[in-house]
């Protein structure tokens, strides 16, 4: 059941319908290994500005015969409380391996890798990568979606050169259309002149 979003906000789908979507949180393909409080469909929805700049983004790759995949968008603030109780229970470190090997689950909040107040929950911030139109496979980014550790941060170098073009495309063309990036993460940009830089929505994802 769709819901009416609050004013300013749209499904991605009514302006940008091809873009792939992937809602981690969704799933239980993600760090926590369940589905998210407050996700309650494989639903994309973001800002009117960031829908838009993303279509231009989506439009551009297209003729590359390339393709926006979106693993997260607007986060409600209950998801955010529900990773913020999931890391108090130190105990639970079933998706570690995959997610975290490298970082003590205790310090994925003060390192940067999850936030408490999440530009997710202003609409405007959008976690992504680029598929292969035909193949639907993702592009070789040298560490995947939410892998919290140094090989995601934007600086690293330890690359081959195929994954170093990869992470310039996705780098460069979310820059031109208006998005900067967060240095920890080559997968999560925040819409510069965001229209809601100091709200942080609580709305289920339906
Ligand atoms: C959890 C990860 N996908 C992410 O979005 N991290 C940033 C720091 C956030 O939580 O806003
Ligand atoms: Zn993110």
């Amino acid at each position: 059941q769709k819901q009416i979003l609050p004013n300013g906000f749209v499904y991605v789908k009514t302006v940008a319908p091809n873009i792939d979507v992937e809602l981690r949180y969704y799933s239980t393909h993600n760090f926590v290994g369940d589905t998210i409080i407050g996700y309650k469909a494989n639903t994309l929805i973001v800002t009117k500005p960031t829908a838009e700049a993303l279509k231009k983004v989506q439009d551009e790759l297209a003729d590359q015969n390339l393709c926006l995949r979106v693993y997260d968008a607007y986060r409600p603030q209950r998801a955010v409380n529900h990773f913020i109780t999931w890391a108090k229970d130190l105990d639970d470190k079933r998706m570690k391996d995959e997610f975290y090997p490298e970082v003590e689950k205790r310090h994925l909040f003060r390192d940067g890798y999850i936030a408490s107040r999440s530009g997710h929950s202003r609409g405007s911030t959008v976690d992504l990568t680029i598929i292969d139109a035909n193949t639907m496979e993702p592009l070789d980014m040298g560490s995947p979606f939410d892998f919290f550790g140094e090989a995601s941060w934007i600086a690293h170098q330890d690359l081959t050169e195929l994954q170093k073009k990869n992470r310039q495309l996705l780098q460069s063309i979310m820059q031109k259309h208006g998005f900067r990036n967060y240095p920890k993460e080559w997968w999560h940009f925040t819409l510069r002149g965001e229209p809601f830089p100091n709200t942080f929505f609580d709305f289920v994802v339906q």
